[in-house]
């Protein structure tokens, strides 16, 4: 689990999250598989899956909404709002082999878990991912360290920065 005060940041504009996701479809098209449905994992696998359903022309689409951080950067225990919805149980009956599932990142690897025992055999991608959820991606595009903090585009906004030498 990241600390509060994670040692590094690595703050993703909208381009560069656009780009990276974009990279990961191409990872996913790599592979043999073909996917029917996209089911993101809110709510920060939303932009992704936005994007890589469109680049895959995947229109049936579905949400979990699970909710692990309820303050800022500390971990509370995970809640399950919302599982899949009655249109997936066709696709889900086997595990899911023919479902995507995406999220913006793995960090401790909780959230994963959770849906990774809801569709065993879905296909687990996420755009960044730390070293203690690796294991649980099957397909990611960077890896960050452990104690580096991601911020994502929604998260910040344009604001001031002090000259280097002042
Ligand atoms: O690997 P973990 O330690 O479980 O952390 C990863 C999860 O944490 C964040 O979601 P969060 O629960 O903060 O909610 P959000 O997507 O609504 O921001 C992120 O979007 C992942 O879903
Ligand atoms: O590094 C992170 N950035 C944003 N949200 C997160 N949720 C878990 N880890 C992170
Ligand atoms: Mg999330």
């Amino acid at each position: 689990m990241s600390e509060p005060n994670a040692q590094k940041a690595f703050p993703v504009s909208w381009e560069q999250l656009h780009r990276d996701t974009r990279a990961l479809t191409w990872r996913l098209t790599a592979g043999e598989r073909k996917y029917k449905a996209i089911v993101c994992i809110t709510r920060g696998g939303l932009v992704p899956a936005l994007i890589v359903a469109r680049e895959l022309n995947i229109r049936l689409i579905d949400t979990i909404c699970i909710a692990s951080y309820h303050d800022y950067k500390e971990q509370g225990d995970s809640q399950i709002m919302k599982g899949i919805g009655p249109e997936l149980a066709a696709l889900a009956a086997d595990g899911g082999s023919e479902i995507l599932l995406i999220d913006d990142l793995v960090d401790t690897g909780k959230t994963a878990r959770i849906v990774r025992d809801m569709l065993p055999k879905a296909h687990f991608a996420t755009v960044y991912a730390k070293p203690m959820g690796r294991p649980l991606v099957d397909t990611f595009v960077t890896e960050v360290s452990q104690d580096t903090w991601i911020y994502f585009p929604w998260d910040m906004g344009l604001s001031f920065v002090p000259p280097i030498v002042s």
